[in-house]
């Protein structure tokens, strides 16, 4: 039996974006969507190339606010916020983890996982700061790399120091963009896998931007874009 669905985070209502192109024309890249994003649900945004899964998941991670409709976080107004309040909103509440794991080179990998906490002004002090890396890199089986740069680890390795980067801030909403996509078949499935169980024990909203139908599988809900166009094809909270 499934669970009871109660609890929006993410209301996006009759949304749509445009960019402009070089040649003077309009392209519409997210047209008229509609969703419900829930605590403690996963999420898979799935479709073509170019269907404009990108730009719908940089609007909903708060990256971009030029768009017409209606976006509420947590029963919000997100067009009622400053630009200041909205930084504060998506660096206390949403963590990213991208296909590139997008890494500071020249930062040491607990480095890394400081930087959300220092932007989302959580008030930890150094101890404090460093018990919370240190727990999050044992969370995703590093605690012995906390002193090496990215270049000396793995791509999958790579990716769970971005995880726990997501993590550092105790967000509500991770957005992944194609999380596994530079990794190998065996260690993409690890790092789903420990996603997934990572935000089950945190009851945390779980969005991936993904191609690969596996991943997309295994979340509750699946969303296919096509030419700007969503549509719900898998409901099974
Ligand atoms: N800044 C921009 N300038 C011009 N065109 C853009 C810009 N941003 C997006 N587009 C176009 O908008 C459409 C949607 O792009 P988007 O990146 O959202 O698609 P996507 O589904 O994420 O694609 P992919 O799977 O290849 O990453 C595409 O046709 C893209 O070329």
């Amino acid at each position: 039996m499934g669970k009871i669905i109660n609890e929006n985070i993410i209301q996006i209502k009759d949304l749509s974006a445009t960019v402009k192109l070089n040649n003077g024309d309009t392209l519409v890249t997210v047209n008229n969507a509609n969703m419900e994003l829930k605590r403690g649900y996963s999420y898979a945004v799935t479709g073509k190339s170019g269907s404009g899964k990108t730009s719908l998941i940089s609007i909903i991670g708060l990256l971009n606010r030029s768009y017409k409709g209606e976006y509420c976080y947590n029963g919000t107004s997100v067009s009622s916020l400053t630009d200041r309040q909205l930084s504060m909103l998506r660096a206390n509440n949403i963590g990213f983890v991208f296909q590139n794991y997008s890494l500071i080179k020249h930062l040491r990998v607990w480095e890394n996982i400081e930087l959300p906490l220092l932007y989302a002004k959580k008030f930890l002090d150094k101890r404090q700061r460093k018990e919370m890396i240190q727990s999050l890199l044992k969370s995703v089986g590093l605690e012995e790399k906390e002193n090496d740069y990215p270049s000396k680890l793995s791509g999958g390795e790579q990716q769970r120091v971005a995880i726990a980067r997501a993590l550092a801030t105790s967000p509500e909403v991770i957005l992944c963009d194609e999380p596994t996509g530079a990794l190998d078949k065996k260690t993409g499935q690890q790092i789903i896998e420990l996603l997934f169980q990572l935000v089950h024990e945190r009851d945390i909203m779980l969005l991936f931007v993904t191609h690969d139908s596996d991943v997309a599988n295994i979340c509750n809900i699946i969303y296919e874009m096509d030419e700007g166009r969503i549509q719900c094809v898998k409901y099974d909270p």
